[in-house]
């Protein structure tokens, strides 16, 4: 079966993610620089990141097809907080989300026709970490590649007190903004 869009996304999630509702995609990966432009709002670097990670996408190859990008980031105290590069840095981003609560903003980009886009913003609260536990949860390596060092699918379920919002848009890939998307390039999930 012919692909329905392509996927511009090195993310294994992000990928899963369209396959539970059943959306035919090829993947390309895309490496953009992913850095914050000083004092630049959090809602505005996420969807300039999805925007230019679909436009490169487009750039970079010659489809017929939609190409689809997001971009997940955790915010704390209005601070943007991407991949850890180390363990140092995921226990200041683990201690600083420990026992309270932050956002998490996905952006959604779509490019096919027209450019479409859309943003998921979810709120988390985790439970008190200590110490040992965050560097015990950095051995297990599902922090690694997460932004704010941590997987909602994964361990750090035991972590997550509550969630607001949109599991798959914590997740990497917000399926109901991602739908509605779809729908409005002419790919409907329900038909
Ligand atoms: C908060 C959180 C993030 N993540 C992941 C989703 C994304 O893969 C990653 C955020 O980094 P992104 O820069 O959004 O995505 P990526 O670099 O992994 O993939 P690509 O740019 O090629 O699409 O963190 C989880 O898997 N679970 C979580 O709970």
């Amino acid at each position: 079966m012919h692909p329905q869009l392509l996927l511009a996304s090195a993310s294994p999630r992000r990928s899963e993610l369209l396959k539970q509702i059943g959306i035919r995609h090829s993947i390309m990966a895309v490496d953009i620089d992913e850095t914050p432009w000083p004092g630049e709002a959090p809602a505005a670097y996420v969807e300039r990141v999805a925007a230019e990670k679909s436009a490169l996408c487009l750039a970079s190859t010659a489809t017929d097809l939609p190409v689809l990008a997001a971009d997940t980031s955790v915010i704390c105290d209005g601070r943007i907080l991407g991949k850890p590069d180390d363990l140092q840095h995921a226990i200041e981003m683990l201690s600083q989300l420990s026992g309270r609560k932050h956002q998490v903003y996905s952006a959604v980009s779509l490019r096919g026709e027209q450019h479409w886009q859309a943003l998921s913003v979810s709120e988390v609260r985790f439970r008190p970490l200590s110490h040992q536990e965050i560097v015990a949860y950095w051995q297990t390596g599902e922090p690694h590649d997460k932004a704010g060092a941590y997987a909602i699918q994964g361990l750090a379920s035991v972590f997550i007190e509550s969630i607001t919002g949109s599991f798959s848009g914590v997740m990497g890939l917000p399926l109901f903004e991602t739908a509605q998307l779809l729908s409005l390039a002419g790919i409907d999930i329900i038909p």
